[in-house]
């Protein structure tokens, strides 16, 4: 939070749903930074998911662990270059343990978080309301965010539409969803660009959400 006049407390947005600002610090950032660019390169590296609709998402995305594409999870990049997925790392099982610990106060269950989605998004990119709903571990959602501010729009388990919350997410930031929340509706109407910090050397935005497969 260095650098800000007033401190973001960290805030239940929702039962289950905690917004931590300010939880990776600046080397941590940089860190994890440099690991998605590895993550991003090919084989099994960033690409643009195509939906089902014909549509594609603005986002452009790469995994670790399981393969997430429309609306199923693989050990291979099966609507992409065919590769097997990148392996999903220790720290990161230990990051979303502590983060969990952060915004929940107590750790999660014993199974280990196995799966990363990393999205990319450029100026244009936005992401509409959806569920994280293709794993089947009632486990929280960690979500960390780097570079460009956006707004986060959280909702509600029953329907896309209003009540939601909209969260400003900076880099940095964590918000960890489970519980009662696990499965609301949330998505990314818009990012501000330009507002990454310029210590990063990132233009855009980066989600890393860290979810267990139970798979
Ligand atoms: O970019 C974000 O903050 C959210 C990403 C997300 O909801 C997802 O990857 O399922
Ligand atoms: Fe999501």
């Amino acid at each position: 939070m260095d650098g800000e006049l007033f401190p973001r407390p960290p805030a239940e947005i929702a039962p289950g749903a905690v917004h931590v600002p300010g939880w990776l610090d600046t080397a941590a950032q940089h860190r994890l930074l440099a690991a998605c660019r590895a993550w991003a390169r090919p084989p099994a590296g960033l690409r643009t998911v195509r939906m089902p609709s014909g549509g594609e998402m603005s986002v452009r995305t790469v995994c670790l662990g399981w393969h997430w594409f429309p609306y199923g999870y693989a050990r291979t990049v099966v609507d992409g270059d065919g590769a097997p997925v990148k392996p999903f790392p220790a720290w990161l099982d230990d990051l979303a343990r502590d983060a969990v610990r952060a915004a929940h106060g107590t750790g999660p269950g014993p199974d280990p978080y196995d799966i990363a989605l990393i999205n990319f998004y450029d100026a244009g990119a936005r992401m509409g309301l959806h569920r994280d709903s293709d794993e089947k571990s009632p486990a929280p959602v960690v979500s960390l965010s780097l570079g460009d501010t956006c707004v986060f729009r959280f909702g509600n388990t029953r329907t896309r539409t209003r009540p939601w919350t909209d969260v400003e997410l900076r880099s940095g930031d964590l918000f960890v969803f489970g519980g009662p929340s696990r499965l609301a509706y949330h998505g990314v109407p818009r990012t501000f660009p330009g507002t990454a910090p310029p210590h990063l050397g990132l233009r855009g935005r980066l989600n890393i959400t860290l979810r267990v497969s139970g798979l």
